[in-house]
């Protein structure tokens, strides 16, 4: 809209102060009151954006809701306890849920989760306890065939939603507006005027032809604005939909968040929203963030001696096993969205925009329609004076007058574009749905527009660039590299290494892993969990054979789950005879720097020599610089006096050097060529080593050969004025943790005032994703289906619209 010459642009910036991101409140007010002067009838043009009066009075019933639950769960608790024993209630069990075999009632069940009340969980026996009482095994997780039954009986998790609005509110909506009321007005007159007049039926049909008209307008408005909110809804449930990993009938599956029920066994990791209240049955190292619920910024750890979980929360570090106690309406965040309807999206700035421009133009139109109406009415005036005089007047002249007014309001009607900032909205709103058909998670409508005016791009490279299937393609161990991209096999490997390194190999693969290894009902095995570590358990089941339980027997005595600031993961077990062994798996340079020995080809642990040291390194160097994903596994036996509340973080022996293949998306290349070509930048941003950074870099044409490459370790310790000269140059940033990509993002925006859209995985990429002014979440890790690719509908989206 640039450069148009005639000031809407100027104007608009002059009188809606509107930045890309968040228009303020203020500058929202400001401009719908403009509005409001010419248009009158807002509900409909506003029908999709917030009421903000009623949002912020929304706002403030929330505050209160979360300070009440943030004074019961941390503040008062000793205090409420004292009076909870005063009046406790007395629970009854009703018949239908003893029937069913369950002795605990629903409530008390969800009471226990939502007041933290540690008195009452002691008195039903703790979480096995609660366990039986509620019919579920702790490790085999609910018997489907009961399902139903529990839904029945302790609710589903749904929140109760307002209900639809009906067809027929839509079409007094559709009534209210302004200029359709002058001219129902102006058909009541007319049929009255010219039924006096002309008498039956010739002097109505002036009349019932404008009422037919509105009567079509409202029609069509009513049903197209009904098949849009139905839309709505459905996009709305589909962007609340994520699947949860659970344990049912023994086996870990995935299911909708609809569809858990009280006594299900959730598994919980790292960046998963807590999907219903629960017990923390088993994990480790669980921080929970439940800052959404309570308001409370300092995230809690999760622990057996407080084990209470909260729906709406978010795990921010470890991974745990959590049983299901209280689903939906039961739950205080289901109370806490029950009374608070949603108050729609923000207005986008397009949408700001637009509806200045349909201010500007209604104001032309009811210029014009004045102007109009003048004319007529002289120009009537002039022709009456001069053929019968000015003061003789016939019930046919206040017909012609009528006609006149219908005239000018008609123009007004046509002459507003009612319709404009909502046809943006539905077009957005479509934009959304096909980003999410393509595993997008976009949040919010105005990212879809957004993205139109990106100048930068700044992209995690696993599952964005590359395809996110992982296959182990190279193994270096006992000095021995072995390829299995040629026709080198796995049983190539068999014959060099021994039984001892074989069997040692194969336990840190298979106890060192929060993925899991589920045989399916047609025996086949299939793994859940992320493809890092679905690339070495395949590749293990591969190497194994059929002695796969013979490893299962190690005893796990602590994990510390992997994160993107370590790079790591470590575990403590007790092996059969009693011995304790400590495993690690991360990053090759980073581990490599924990082991001082390594494995020779007899299984004993060696010291590790400089030279050895550097040859290594350069293994790791030659498999990232094919583009590899390195990852080094290494274990440590301890002594049986050995603390085990920690585990060992230096003193490690190799095993062995993994080269994980991760091929990049078809058409990443293309896209980001014409990308470029349209003077976006691309950079990317990853978590994984220089080298096979650079090689993939390469590979979809985002490094160029005079860009730059950065560790984030160099980037992190560069001054403001450094980063100032170092920013516009980095093509690739490696090695980097989720803040780095923060600190980047932050500072393209405010130094460089660069519209910047971040692409990346809800779990580590989460607070550069919300600094951005796009921020495109992918589904969470270990998206099965091939899907076109998140970058790819970005970089469409971006040429649809340049
Ligand atoms: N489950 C795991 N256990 C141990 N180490 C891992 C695991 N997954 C990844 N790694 C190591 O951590 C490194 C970086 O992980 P990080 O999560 O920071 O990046 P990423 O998000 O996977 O990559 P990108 O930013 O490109 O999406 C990987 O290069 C790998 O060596
Ligand atoms: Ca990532």
């Amino acid at each position: 809209m640039e450069g148009r010459g005639w000031g809407i642009d100027s104007y608009l910036k002059h009188n809606f102060d509107l930045p890309a991101k968040n228009p303020s409140e203020d500058a929202q007010r400001k401009w719908r009151s403009a509005v409001g002067k010419i248009v009158k009838n807002r509900r409909r043009r506003f029908r999709m954006v917030p009421d903000l009066d009623k949002r912020s009075e929304e706002e403030a019933k929330k505050r209160k809701i979360q300070e009440k639950i943030r004074v019961a769960l941390y503040v008062q608790q000793a205090a409420f306890h004292f009076i909870d024993a005063a009046n406790r209630k007395e629970h009854h069990l009703s018949e239908e849920v003893m029937k069913a075999g369950f002795s605990i009632s629903p409530d008390e069940l969800a009471s226990i989760a939502s007041g933290h009340d540690i008195k009452s969980l002691k008195m039903h026996g703790g979480v096995e306890g609660i366990s039986r009482k509620i019919n579920v095994s702790l490790d085999d997780g609910i018997n489907t065939t009961d399902f139903s039954m529990r839904q029945n009986l302790y609710g589903a998790n749904r929140y109760v939603e307002k209900p639809p609005r009906s067809f027929w509110m839509f079409v007094w909506d559709a009534l209210q507006d302004l200029t359709l009321i002058i001219l129902m007005i102006c058909a009541l007159i007319s049929i009255v005027v010219g039924l006096a007049t002309e008498g039956w039926p010739k002097g109505v049909y002036d009349g019932l032809g404008i009422l037919l008209s509105i009567f079509l307008v409202v029609i069509v408005t009513a049903v197209s604005d009904y098949k849009q909110s139905l839309q709505f809804r459905e996009l709305d449930k589909e962007k609340k939909n994520i699947v949860i990993h659970v344990t049912r009938d023994g086996s870990r599956q995935k299911v909708s968040i609809y569809d858990l029920v009280v006594g299900d066994i959730v598994h919980l990791s790292i960046g998963d929203q807590v999907p219903a209240d629960g017990l923390f049955i088993s994990g480790y190292s669980l921080l929970i963030d439940e800052s959404s619920l309570s308001g409370e910024s300092e995230p809690v750890y999760i622990t057996q001696e407080k084990p209470f979980l909260l729906a709406g929360t978010t795990v921010q570090d470890g991974s745990a096993k959590m049983l299901v106690t209280a689903v939906g309406m039961h739950t205080e965040w289901g109370r806490l969205m029950g009374t608070l309807s949603q108050g729609g999206e923000d207005e986008t700035p397009l949408q700001v925009k637009l509806n200045g421009v349909a201010t500007i133009i209604g104001q032309i139109g009811l210029v014009v329609a004045t102007l109009t109406f003048v004319v007529l009415i002289v120009r009537f005036l002039v022709d009456k004076g001069m053929h019968v005089g000015l003061l003789t007047w016939f019930p046919e002249d206040a017909l012609t007058l009528l006609n006149y007014f219908a005239i000018s309001v008609t123009i007004i009607v046509v002459a507003v574009p009612e319709g404009l900032p909502l046809a943006v909205t539905l077009s957005l709103a479509f934009a959304m749905k096909k980003l999410m058909d393509d595993k997008a998670l976009v949040r919010h409508l105005s990212a879809c527009e957004t993205m139109g005016s990106a100048s930068c791009i700044c992209t995690d490279k696993t599952g964005t660039l590359t395809t996110n299937h992982m296959v182990v393609d190279k193994i270096w161990i006992c000095e021995v590299s072995k390829s299995f991209r040629g026709k080198e096999t796995i049983n190539d490997l068999k014959a060099v290494i021994s039984e001892k390194v074989l069997s040692i190999l194969l336990q840190c693969i298979f106890e060192n892993s929060d993925s899991e290894v589920v045989k399916g009902k047609d025996g086949k095995n299939t793994i859940m969990g992320t493809p890092t570590e679905a690339a070495l358990l395949e590749f293990g089941l591969e190497l194994e054979g059929e002695c796969y339980a013979q490893h299962r027997d190690c005893k796990k005595l602590r994990v510390e789950p992997f994160n993107s600031v370590k790079k790591k993961m470590s575990v403590l077990v007790s092996l059969p005879g009693g011995r304790i062994r400590a495993f690690c798996k991360g990053a090759s340079e980073i581990l490599l720097q924990m082991c001082d020995k390594i494995i020779d080809s007899d299984g004993n642990s060696v010291p590790l020599s400089e030279v050895q040291t550097k040859n290594i390194l350069d293994i790791i160097n030659t498999f990232a610089c094919e583009a590899l994903r390195t990852l080094c596994l290494a274990f440590k036996d301890v002594d049986e006096t050995y603390e085990r509340d920690k585990i060992p973080a230096d003193g490690y022996t190799l095993i062995a050097v993994f080269g994980i293949k991760d091929p990049v998306r078809p058409g990443v290349r293309d896209a980001v060529q014409s990308c470029i070509a349209a003077g976006v930048t691309v950079r990317m941003v990853t978590g994984d080593n220089i080298n096979t950074a650079k090689a993939i870099a390469r590979e979809c044409g985002i490094l160029t050969d005079d860009g730059l490459a950065i560790e984030g370790s160099d980037f992190r310790n560069k001054s403001p004025e450094e980063m100032k000269d170092l920013i516009p140059e980095i093509q690739v940033m490696a090695r980097s943790l989720p803040l780095d990509k923060h600190t980047l993002v932050t500072n393209l925006r405010s130094m460089f005032h660069e519209v910047v859209a971040v692409t990346g995985d809800g779990t580590n990429d989460a607070p550069a994703l919300h600094e951005a002014d796009i921020g495109l979440a992918m589904g969470i890790a270990g998206t099965e289906h091939a899907s076109q690719g998140v970058l790819l509908s970005l970089l469409s989206s971006c040429f649809g619209s340049t």
